[in-house]
């Protein structure tokens, strides 16, 4: 019998990470559950121990705090049961660019983007020297809709879809799997976080159906999950289209635009 790989999983003390452990215990993965709140990482694993019967680890961590960065990657270099990693956590953004202080600033960019980064990076060369593994990162959809006006939150999610756009060109050939998940705005706990009333949001995805539907696109072995997005076609265009600036880069000189005054 093959012995499935541990699920490594981010964030997952509430909403899409908690979802994410639920669903993949309910497969039958041994999990490693990720967060802050010890409490609610307990309660979860020890439901998820009992109606599913895996291993479930809790490694209390704030991934903004150095020292325990350093203790998930080692535990990620370390653990060669670990072979899939889902970068969940994340923060988001309320207020204008104008309304941002040094600290919220921070606090988003180190947990939306280095952690991420760095875990991913941590489990990086294991995967490859194996050539099996998959690095799931959470982004969101309005990490390419800079109309949303959240300037920050989504400059980081830009950062995480071309962050896996990027190491799934590098490490698809050697057999490490990575995809993209952005989902649109979901019924969870990162509004009142942000201190956002979720009653002034418009219609919402439930947590359940989002994760399930990136699971789906997770078997399909997608590198892009967009579960809201109900036209698939618009994504292949604008990646198309993306794609088709190449042809028309040419380095050497200026674009004629740009050679004549005024
Ligand atoms: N809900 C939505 O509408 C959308 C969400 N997303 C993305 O989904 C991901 C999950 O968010 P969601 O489930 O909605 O929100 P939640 O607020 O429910 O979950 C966030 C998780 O991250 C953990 N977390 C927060 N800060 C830290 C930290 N410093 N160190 C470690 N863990 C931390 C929280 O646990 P704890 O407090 O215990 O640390 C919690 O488990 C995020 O990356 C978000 O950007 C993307 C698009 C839409
Ligand atoms: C969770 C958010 O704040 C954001 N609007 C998103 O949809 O990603």
């Amino acid at each position: 019998m093959t012995l499935l790989p541990t699920v490594l999983i981010t964030g997952a003390s509430s909403g899409i990470g908690a979802t994410y452990a639920e669903r993949f215990a309910r497969r039958g993965h041994n999990l490693v559950l990720v967060a802050r709140d010890r409490a609610r990482l307990e309660t979860l694993a020890a439901r998820l121990r009992a109606d599913n019967g895996v291993t479930v680890d809790v490694l209390p961590a704030d991934l903004t705090h150095p020292a325990d960065l350093i203790a998930i990657e080692t535990r990620l270099r370390d653990d060669d049961r670990i072979g899939i990693l889902v970068n969940n956590a994340g923060l988001s953004q309320s207020g204008g660019f104008a309304q941002q202080n040094a600290s919220a600033i921070d606090g988003l960019v180190t947990l939306n983007i280095t952690a991420l980064t760095r875990l991913a990076a941590a489990v990086t060369p294991r995967f490859v020297q194996s050539g099996t593994g998959a690095i799931v990162n959470i982004g969101s959809v309005v990490g390419f809709l800079p109309e949303f006006g959240m300037a920050i939150y989504g400059a980081t999610k830009a950062f995480v879809l071309f962050l896996s756009q990027s190491l799934h060109l590098e490490l698809s050939p050697h057999g490490v799997y990575v995809q993209a998940v952005l989902p649109a705005a979901t019924r969870t706990e990162i509004w009142a976080r942000a201190g956002i009333d979720v009653s002034t949001m418009p219609d919402m995805m439930e947590v359940g159906e989002l994760v399930d539907a990136a699971l789906a696109g997770f078997d399909r072995r997608e590198t892009v999950t967009i579960p809201a997005l109900h036209v698939a076609e618009r994504w292949d265009a604008l990646e198309g289209a993306r794609q088709g600036l190449l042809s028309d880069l040419k380095q050497v000189h200026a674009a004629e635009r740009y050679l004549r005054q005024g």
